[in-house]
């Protein structure tokens, strides 16, 4: 599903924030990159979507290689995969229904469908009753739950997030853990960046630990240490 291979990445500035990465993630699996600030877990997610392009290695997702992937094609990788953010990046003028339909009117899906889907992803996150609210009515976790509805509403095969937990008080942290836990449950892949000790070591998965840009840990039912 997603493969690096000898991944290195230096920053224009002279940073390297990915130094030999090597790592194989299986279809349906979910796993933690943890880690301390700066080790470099947002960029290790940024180049599995094509957000940051490594410097050398070779990054394989769902059988595309994004080493040598034209920059004309990203549009249809992006449709693979569904990101979700710490800070949510809704469209603020549009509504929570008119936010998902986004995804797919980009994609000319018909008018028909576009009801369908996101009637159904809308009701898989608890929002059907606010379908006609906008952004800034909403209380962060609702917010994330539109940003995850907009995340999966194309069906990607991996769903990558970057803290989305990050801005969110503890109860409502868990609540988006649990739809998280349903997409998984549902055969999509989940790579997940987090600082969040409590989730890691509660609901148990894969955890890699990157630090100084590369991977130092790598366990299934792992958890997340204070000695790292
Ligand atoms: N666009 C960039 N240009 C230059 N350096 C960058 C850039 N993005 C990240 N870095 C540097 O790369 C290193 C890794 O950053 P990265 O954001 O990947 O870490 P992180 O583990 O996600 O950190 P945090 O947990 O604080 O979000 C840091 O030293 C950072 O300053």
């Amino acid at each position: 599903m997603i493969v690096m291979k000898d991944v290195y990445k230096k920053y224009p500035n002279g940073v390297v924030a990915a130094n030999g990465i090597n790592v194989e993630i299986g279809r349906g699996e979910f796993v933690y990159v943890v880690g301390p600030s700066g080790a470099g877990k947002s960029t290790f997610i940024k180049m599995m979507y094509r957000e940051e392009r490594p410097t050398k290695g070779d990054i394989i997702v769902n059988g595309i290689n994004l080493a040598t992937l034209r920059n004309k094609r990203v549009p249809y990788l992006r449709r693979q995969i569904g990101v979700v953010f710490q800070d949510f990046k809704l469209l603020p003028k549009l509504n929570v229904y008119e936010n998902v339909a986004f995804a797919l009117e980009v994609i000319e899906e018909s008018p028909k469908q576009i009801r369908k889907k996101v009637n159904d992803v809308l009701a898989l996150v608890g929002l059907t009753q606010k379908a006609r609210m906008f952004p800034n009515e909403l209380s962060g976790g609702e917010q994330q739950r539109v940003s995850i509805a907009r995340s999966i509403v194309n069906v990607p095969k991996v769903v990558i997030a970057d803290e989305p937990t990050g801005n969110l008080d503890p109860e409502t942290s868990w609540e988006i853990m649990k739809i998280f836990e349903q997409i998984n449950a549902r055969g999509t892949t989940i790579v997940m960046a987090t600082h969040n000790r409590e989730i890691v070591n509660t609901i148990r998965h894969r955890v890699i630990v990157v630090d100084g840009g590369m991977i130092t840990r790598d366990e299934y039912e792992g958890v997340y240490g204070y000695e790292s």
